[in-house]
């Protein structure tokens, strides 16, 4: 498999706190990655490595085969912004700006002229049923609707790898499970891999592969003897 994102013993403390003790994930493109554990095992701390966000104590992490921990802040900020998307568990959708405009204002960063960036945009909202809330702010749209805007955002710019940590962990079973199709089908069909945290067993159903952290260490699911 060759791995578009992949992390290799990497370790990371907080203060006296082992966060990670050797975790190592590899991702393919158009891949579904559930990453699951218990709480405080690591997840988020390995997601955040893994986007850049996080700099490792020690391990690698590299995208397309380059190592990020090589980058410059500023490298890696413009790889989160061009390559990367994230959502999560609350939408963090800005709420002065209407669905639409959320969803154009990664394309603007990226200088996509205005009217470009809103074709882009009112498709992605389409593609996410999410169309008839397009003019509307995120305090007017329902947790469901919002998780689909802040997907339609996250995968407008054409990123290759969707971090997603909780997408679902304000939503009712319902809903969650219309989030998790319509985030799954959009990335199997754009090729971007997806890194999702979950909790929800229910959730994790909708990933290719389960991967388990514990105590800051990672284990493949098909690894652990049924
Ligand atoms: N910024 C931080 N400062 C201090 N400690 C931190 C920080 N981030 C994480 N930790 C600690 O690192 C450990 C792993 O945290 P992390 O959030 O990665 O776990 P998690 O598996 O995502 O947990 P949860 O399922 O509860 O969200 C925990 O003991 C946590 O308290």
């Amino acid at each position: 498999m060759s791995a578009v994102i992949e992390a290799d013993g990497v370790h990371k403390a907080f203060g006296p706190t082992t966060a990670l003790a050797g975790a190592s994930i590899a991702v393919a493109a158009g891949e579904v990655v559930a990453i699951m554990g218990p709480s405080g095992s690591g997840k988020s701390t390995l997601l955040h490595c893994l986007a850049g966000i996080v700099r490792p104590d020690k391990g690698v992490v590299k995208f397309d085969g380059r190592d990020i921990g090589a980058l410059s802040e500023r490298q890696r900020s413009a790889l989160r912004r061009t390559r990367f998307g994230f959502v999560f568990q609350f939408g963090q959708l800005v709420p002065e700006l209407t669905c639409l405009e959320n969803v154009t204002l990664p394309l603007r960063l990226e200088r996509v002229g205005g009217r470009e960036a809103r074709r882009r945009a009112a498709e992605w909202l389409d593609r996410l049923e999410v169309a008839d809330v397009a003019g509307k702010r995120p305090g007017e749209v329902s947790g469901g609707q919002g998780q689909r805007v802040a997907v339609a955002r996250a995968l407008v710019t054409g990123a290759r790898v969707v971090f997603a940590d909780e997408p679902t962990g304000a939503l009712d079973s319902l809903n969650g499970e219309r989030v998790m199709r319509l985030l799954t089908t959009a990335a199997r069909e754009t090729g971007a891999a997806v890194i999702l945290v979950t909790h929800e067993a229910r959730v994790a159903a909708y990933a290719d592969r389960e991967v388990i952290v514990r105590d800051g260490f990672t284990r493949d699911l098909a690894e652990i003897p049924a």
